[in-house]
């Protein structure tokens, strides 16, 4: 879908930056990355310049409040008159009155800019996620990615709606107030500042410990998340391996840095009101003694004392609130920096300049002398070549790590070979659009994933519009409408992600009824390996014959038997292509298949036997 209006821009802005930015984990100072949060804001102009016109007006009537009391002490008090001393209560009351409305409709409008901008961001960051090679994601924690799509971003939500009206409004004050004050008296002003240097020292010794706290609390955040996540969709291995102390132990040392982190940055935050309201007191002391002081002597009036006292603490308030916000802001910089992390992280490769779609895809693949490594210098695959013709099926063998799955990756474009060519239907798969080829691609695999949704919808993945008559076909050609419809509510079950409530072989007759509805021209099925009662097993090969019929289909064989009925078998080990030939022939030549095949034979006889 397109990204239209505001978001278009940002995202626009963002990708021009990547250019230069490119790689994950990328170190940004503080400012790059405020600035970069900034481009977003920039991006809703008009309900910031409102906010900011709104700033202005409740630092201007907050600086008119206290000036208006002194004033009048000095005109109605100091002269015992009374004229007109309604008028100021009114004024007043009109000052204070729209201080307030000031205050909320500046509120009310940055809750709106901040929920835009974490909005953007989120779908930036989401959709970006989709854009990720799959070496990205085997790569990583998926619970501390998940972090960053909520904790992170939620930082930055809380941060913008407090801390980006506060320091454009401490600003305002702090100038407004000093100004106004030094008109008054250049004397009591010096006086004010006194407590600004003790201030700022105070500050400096508190910040530069909390910035490197909190980093390092959204850090172990990010980590903790992800080992929930692990261990909650690892619950089975962690109870079968009765490994449950074990990880409670370890969750316990995450859960505990997590808190030392925590409790170190918010106790150092927590200093920084204690040590203001202190040099606040100091302050307002100072200014009453050396006031009273200069008033005595006729310097001053009791009126501008007044004002001096109430503007002491307005000079104070807001540098307070800075030194505040500046903690807020280095939480919100370190999950937003977080989240940049990812949003510049490269995409999976784009297809190139001259690539096309290629649709009504027969289904001929060639090897052509391919390599591939997954790191640099190494040798995962290499020199392999081999032929599928239209609708045949290949089977791939081999021992555990040899590199089956790599040559499917390689044939999905998951990975790009380092040397060699891969021609599907006689095209350079290169030129071909990595969407229109993997939609015409079906996967049947090993751990069939099942989404939280019917059975139905489960089903109708595979096609978004195929109609219930169809979904019903498909679960009939893979052998689950039986099964489905012994359950209570058929095909309207809901299933749960993970086990879904169903036996793995239900769950597999699913996904090939998925995939026959999907009607890929090639298709790639990871053999499940998991005892599978032979009852199911049989439905589970009938279905796979049926769904094979007229695709060119690869297959991950482990079970021998299976496989036997392959038009061709490729034997690898260690990255190479060593046997090649139908079962018949493979056995002839008396090599790795045949050990490999009557080693299986056997242990299948003992165990009957
Ligand atoms: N994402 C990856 N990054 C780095 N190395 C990888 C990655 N995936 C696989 N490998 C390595 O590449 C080699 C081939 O792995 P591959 O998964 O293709 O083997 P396989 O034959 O499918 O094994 P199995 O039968 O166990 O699934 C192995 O040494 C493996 O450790």
């Amino acid at each position: 879908m397109p990204i239209r209006g505001g978001e278009g821009r940002v995202l626009k802005k963002q990708k021009e930056r990547k250019t230069d930015q490119k790689g994950n984990n990328t170190a940004r100072g503080i400012v790059p990355t405020v600035k970069r949060i900034w481009s977003y804001l920039a991006d809703q102009r008009r309900l910031l310049i409102l906010v900011l016109l709104m700033v202005v007006a409740s630092s201007a009537f907050g600086l008119l409040g206290p000036f208006l009391i002194g004033w009048g002490i000095d005109e109605y008090f100091a002269t015992e008159s009374t004229d007109g001393f309604i008028w100021l209560l009114v004024g007043l009351g009109v000052v204070y009155g729209m201080h307030s409305i000031s205050l909320w409709l500046q509120s009310y409008w940055m809750i709106g800019i901040a929920q835009k901008t974490v909005y953007t961001m989120r779908k930036q960051l989401f959709t970006h996620f989709h854009k990720l090679s799959i070496d990205f994601f085997n790569k990583r924690q998926h619970g501390e990615l998940m972090s960053r799509v909520t904790n992170d971003i939620e930082n930055v939500s809380v941060t913008l709606n407090s801390s980006v009206i506060q320091i454009f409004s401490s600003v305002l004050t702090l100038v407004g107030t000093l100004v106004v004050m030094i008109w008054l008296s250049p004397l009591l002003t010096l006086v004010t500042m006194i407590i600004v240097p003790l201030m700022f020292m105070g500050m400096k010794w508190i910040t530069s410990r909390t910035g490197r706290l909190y980093k390092e609390q959204q850090r172990r955040l990010g980590e903790m998340n992800g080992y929930i996540e692990e261990t909650i969709s690892g619950q089975k291995i962690i109870k079968s391996f009765s490994q449950e102390t074990k990880v409670i132990e370890e969750f316990r040392k995450k859960n505990k840095q997590l808190k030392e982190s925590g409790y170190w940055a918010q106790t150092f935050t927590g200093f920084i009101p204690k040590l203001m309201n202190m040099l606040n007191n100091l302050s307002f002391t100072i200014v009453a003694a050396v006031g009273g002081y200069f008033a005595l002597r006729g310097y001053v009036s009791i009126g501008t004392i007044v004002i001096f006292t109430e503007y002491s603490r307005q000079f104070t308030r807001p540098l307070n609130d800075l030194s505040n916000q500046f903690n807020t802001l280095l939480s919100a910089v370190a999950g937003a920096d977080r989240v940049f992390d990812i949003i510049d992280t490269e995409e999976e490769a784009v297809d190139e300049k001259e690539a096309a779609p290629l649709h009504n895809i027969k289904g001929k693949i060639e090897f052509k002398d391919v390599s591939f490594s997954y790191e640099k210098g190494g040798d995962t695959v290499s020199d392999l070549k081999f032929k599928a013709e239209p609708g045949q099926s290949v089977a791939l063998v081999g021992p555990t790590g040899a590199g089956k799955s790599t040559i499917i990756n390689l044939i999905s474009r998951f990975y790009e070979p380092d040397e060699g060519l891969i021609l599907i239907d006689g095209y350079d798969s290169k030129k071909i659009t990595r969407e229109s080829l993997r939609t015409q691609m079906g996967f049947v695999l090993q751990d069939s994933f099942l989404f939280q949704g019917s059975i139905r919808e489960n089903i109708r993945y595979g096609r978004l519009d195929a109609t219930d008559e169809e979904v019903e076909q498909a679960a009939k050609a893979a052998n689950a409408h039986s099964f489905i419809q012994r359950l209570p509510v058929g095909y309207d079950t809901v299933l749960s992600q993970d086990d879904a409530g169903i036996s793995q072989g239900q769950k597999q007759l699913l996904s090939i009824a998925r995939a026959i509805l999907a009607d890929p021209s090639i298709l790639i099925l990871d053999e499940a390996t998991s005892s599978i009662d032979t009852i199911t097993e049989l439905k589970i090969q009938e279905a796979l014959q049926h769904l094979l019929k007229g695709r060119t289909s690869f297959i991950i064989a482990h079970r021998l038997n299976t496989i036997k009925s392959a038009d061709q078998i490729i034997v690898i080990e260690n990255g190479q292509i060593i046997e090649k030939g139908s079962h018949d022939e493979l056995l002839v030549q008396e090599g790795f298949y045949h050990n490999l095949y009557t080693s299986q034979l056997e242990k299948k006889m003992l165990m009957n036997y």
